[in-house]
């Protein structure tokens, strides 16, 4: 099969190539240029994010089959094999195959063109995990022949391709007609086998079905296909007959074939398969496709299916008006971000028929709208799957591994490789307490101690060499005192603290931040060496602070407990050295502080910035292995390569070892604070780790954006509307001030009527994304010490986005609140303007009844509202000053102490002795 390339795809689509190529972006695949070229289950993924088209994309898409009309009746003719009533058969069989294909040893994925990345990896994936693979069989299926999946070659898979469609899934033959991928077309049909199936490209499926991949080399589409149709099979309630057919029929000819040509041989006629079942029929089958002589007469087949499929239909559960076939409770695990769409491919339904669904159950979304794991879980017990939200971490490992780095894995490492490396010390503490003086005590004395005459930097971490029983040892100490920091690398999964300096001022004693800073340490399992800071002070008083702290636990050394606890002065450095030995001490008796330095290294970012001359510059602390100058790096959503390394005192250092923190240059962009980093193999798996992690970020926000409005809150949602919100984009020099920035920012509170929302954030210069977004979002952009370029400026003014700078937080502060003031809607108060009194009523015939008054005080125009009040009691209100006249002229106004004539249009209820009053509404000035 031709692989479609980007620019055909855009032709296809009526789009450009651009929009496919972001659209490709968005999806997470990696394709070049528009004449790249796109696998076939990635077309299909695209197609249907391109829905208006599907149709004819479905047919022209390789389908010389039988085009979308007739859904049903292609859907038979492709996959005749799920005719055969025990649909599980066939599929078991192809999964296999697909697996077989697998096992091979080889990496797929290097051989493969970049495009097929995703798919490649899932390969690699399965490949690693041949027995996971094998649980595949989701729920319903009944997975035979598991283990019959021979073909062990890989190489066969791949080479084989579509070419061999023969295989046991003959029947699917691959050829283009019966493209899987086309499944658009015949999808409405219910087929039994493939509930679950696993996204073609390299989605996870249920069940961790990960696993499963197609191989690399080859088509991943049929692989796929394979495997799911392996593992549907047996579902009753199922939708979709071809899937089965399809796939597996493609699934099969890589697969099984070549590579290991006896088993694949097995399989087909082999009695252990289901497939051989599939075998034989699918033969007939896939002859049938091309010809039309299969096995028994094809009518007689399309009325079975034609019947399954009614008894399917019937027997689905109606829903909300629709019918859906129910799990039985099978795991689904969706990505974040996931939406009514995906769900649907993973369980193969009409999207549409969730969305009637979830609107049933009192909640609204479209297809295409992310929505959050709770709307997910309901929406899953009412259709009998068990919807999972994979987490941000568990997506991350995932991501890693199709990369080839399991991080579980090198967390085993051999006793004989780890070597002790220094513990790395955060020193929490209440304000004021001497945090900062006692850091800076501890680098100083060290500066002083080793590198006379050096000048250190600030760099967020630093390390000192302290001399213990004879042995040079080293600190690493974090420089980002207080424990908002501390917790805020653990909240990113950063877990890089050894040990926790408690430090409590002698003359204050436990304040309630050193008693959240110590809850901090120890739930985070951090053993806790405490400081009795300020002993020099007088009134200072050490032995009040073990008595209190031993009320949390921490019981000194000289008491009977297991905390040292060493009496200091920040200020003057005293016992300082004996803080540090403590810390020492207590490493060597409570921690095994070892790690293997003979490996690619990982660890934690601890700070960063752009800088003006040297780009972004983030400092990282190495946890394991050592980081090396040239090195493909990732943290985060940032990669490059290590240019520099600097330390502390601005040397250059060529490697560092395990706990070292070091200054890196070479990042392309600036990772966040407690962004985890790790050394990639090359360049290229660097930037396409970082890629897609930037692409399910995107996908992360975007479902935070848009939240799910539930038919109970509806109300309350229309009210909300009301609510002005000022959306802002923050961008700015340092992760610290863009997060001290947001976090001022959202403590302005001006009214419930106005409110700020953060849409994005980041550092670095304002870019043309940021432009982008806030134009679509109606943001303003807050440049904190950063500006945009020209292109870039020019483009804002353009699309009309305001950018506004600061280089110090309050200004920004006092500006949006002051924005926020301008948001505030008008409100407006009654003022009274006159009051006349009817003292003639004259009436005519064209315009009705007019009444001659005084005016009593005030001024009365044309064009004002008016009320009456009869007896001192206002009967109508919404009047207005339509005419006004002295004598026989028309006037604007008429003032206290004149006649006039006054007409209240077509209101003609006045009687002498009213008093016309009238009124006026003025906007209030907002404090
Ligand atoms: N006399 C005396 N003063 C100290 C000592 N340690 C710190 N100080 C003083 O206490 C004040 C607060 O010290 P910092 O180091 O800024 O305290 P901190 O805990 O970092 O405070 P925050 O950063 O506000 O949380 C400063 O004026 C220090 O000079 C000490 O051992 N003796």
């Amino acid at each position: 099969m031709p692989k479609a390339r980007v620019y055909e795809l855009a032709k296809e689509l009526g789009v450009d190539s651009k929009t496919v190529l972001e659209k490709l972006k968005d999806m997470g695949e990696f394709v070049k240029s528009a004449s790249s070229t796109v696998e076939a289950p990635v077309v299909r993924r695209l197609k249907a994010a391109f829905p208006k088209q599907d149709e004819h994309a479905g047919s022209t898409d390789r389908a010389p089959a039988p085009k979308p009309a007739p859904h049903k009746p292609a859907a038979r003719q492709e996959a005749p094999k799920p005719a055969a009533p025990r649909p599980a058969a066939p599929k078991p069989g192809q999964q296999h195959h697909a697996t077989s294909a697998k096992p091979g040893p080889q990496r797929p994925r290097r051989a493969n063109g970049n495009e097929e990345r995703p798919n490649r990896s899932n390969n690699n994936r399965s490949n690693n995990a041949n027995a996971p693979r094998g649980n595949a069989p989701k729920p319903g299926q009944h997975h035979a022949p598991r283990p019959s999946a021979p073909t062990p070659g890989p190489k066969g898979g791949r080479a084989n391709g579509n070419a061999n469609a023969s295989g046991n899934a003959s029947a699917h033959t691959p050829r283009p007609g019966n493209n899987p991928f086309n499944r658009k077309q015949g999808m409405h049909v219910p087929t039994p086998g493939d509930i679950p199936r696993p996204h073609p490209m390299a989605r996870p499926t249920v069940n961790n079905n990960e696993r499963r991949g197609g191989r690399p080399g080859q088509r991943g589409g049929s692989n796929f296909r394979g495997g799911r149709g392996g593992q549907g099979a047996p579902k009753p309630g199922q939708w979709g007959q071809h899937r089965q057919g399809a796939g597996s029929g493609n699934n099969h000819s890589g697969g099984s074939r070549f590579g290991g040509n006896s088993g694949g041989f097995q399989h087909n006629n082999g009695p252990s398969n289901g497939p051989s079942r599939g075998g034989g029929r699918g033969r007939g089958g896939a002859a049938g496709a091309f010809g039309r002589q299969g096995g028994k007469s094809s009518k007689a087949r399309k009325n079975r299916l034609a019947k399954r499929h009614e008894y399917e239909e019937i027997k689905a559960p109606v829903i909300g008006g629709v019918r859906i076939p129910k799990g039985n409770g099978q795991t689904i695990k969706l990505r974040q971000g996931a939406s009514l769409a995906d769900l649907a491919e993973k369980i193969n339904v009409n999207p549409a028929a969730l969305v009637t669904v979830l609107f049933h159950l009192g909640e609204m979304a479209t297809a295409t709208q992310s929505l959050d794991e709770a709307t997910f879980q309901i929406l899953g017990d009412e259709i009998g799957w068990n919807i999972k939200i994979v987490s941000a971490e568990e997506e991350d490992k995932e991501l890693l591994q199709q990369f080839d780095i399991d991080l579980e894995a090198e967390e085993l490492q051999e006793d004989e490789d780890l070597k002790p490396r220094p513990p790395v010390v955060t020193v929490m503490g209440h304000v004021d307490h001497g945090k900062t003086r006692l850091l800076d005590t501890i680098r100083k004395t060290n500066v002083i101690d080793r590198e006379a005459g050096g000048i250190t930097q600030r760099i967020g971490a630093y390390q000192v060499t302290v001399d213990l029983d004879g042995e040079d040892r080293k600190i690493t100490f974090l420089d980002t005192p207080g424990h908002e920091a501390f917790t805020a690398m653990r909240a990113r999964g950063a877990e890089i603290t050894d040990i926790a300096i408690i430090i409590v001022a002698a003359d204050d004693g436990v304040m309630p931040q050193t008693v959240e800073a110590i809850n901090h340490a120890q739930s985070a399992h951090v053993p806790i060496v405490v400081a009795v800071n300020k002993i020099d002070v007088e009134g200072a008083n050490p032995d009040k602070v073990r008595g209190q702290l031993t009320e949390f636990g921490l019981v000194p050394e000289e008491y009977g407990g297991d905390t040292m606890f060493v009496d200091i002065s920040a200020k003057y450095g005293t016992n300082v050295d004996k803080l540090l030995e403590a810390v020492l001490l207590t490493a060597d008796a409570e921690l095994d502080l070892r790690a293997n330095p003979d490996m690619d290294a990982r660890g934690a970012t601890i700070e960063a910035r752009l800088d003006k001359g040297r780009g972004a510059v983030a400092t990282v602390l190495v946890q394991s292995g050592t980081l090396h100058v040239g090195d493909a790096i990732v943290a985060g959503t940032s990669y490059g390569r290590v240019r520099a390394m600097l330390d502390e005192n601005g040397n250059n250092m060529e490697a560092a070892l395990p706990s070292t923190p070091v200054q890196v240059l070479g990042l392309t962009s600036v990772p966040t604070a407690g962004d985890l980093f790790l050394v990639a193999p090359d360049d290229r798996t660097a930037r396409q780790i970082a890629e897609k992690r930037q692409a399910t970020e995107r996908a992360a926000q975007l479902a935070k954006r848009r939240k799910v409005v539930s038919l109970e809150s509806l109300k309350e949602q229309f009210a909300k509307a009301e609510i002005d919100m000022l959306n802002i984009v923050i961008k700015g020099d340092s992760s610290g001030s863009v997060e001290a920035l947001e976090d001022s920012l959202m403590k302005i509170e001006v009214s419930d009527e106005v409110g700020i929302q953060v849409i994005h954030r980041g550092v670095g210069a304002i870019t043309q994304n940021d432009v982008n977004l806030a134009s679509v979002d109606k943001a303003v952009i807050i440049g904190f010490n950063v500006r945009p370029n020209r292109q870039v400026a020019d483009l804002a003014e353009r699309e009309g986005v305001e950018i506004k700078y600061y280089s110090v937080i309050y200004k920004a502060i006092e500006d949006i609140e002051a924005s926020l003031k301008g948001m505030l809607k008008p409100e407006y108060e009654e003022v009274t303007t006159s009051h006349s009194e009817i003292r003639e009523i004259f009436r005519s015939s064209k315009f009705g009844n007019i009444a001659g008054v005084m005016v009593l005080d005030g001024e009365v125009k044309r064009g004002t509202k008016a009320r009456i009040l009869r007896d001192g009691v206002a009967t109508v209100n919404d009047l207005e000053i339509s005419s006004l006249r002295r004598f026989k002229d028309d006037v604007k106004s008429v003032t206290e102490g004149y006649e006039a004539g006054i007409n209240l249009g077509s209101f003609n209820d006045i009687e002498i002795g009213d008093i016309i009053e009238t009124f006026e509404m003025r906007e209030i000035e907002r404090k």
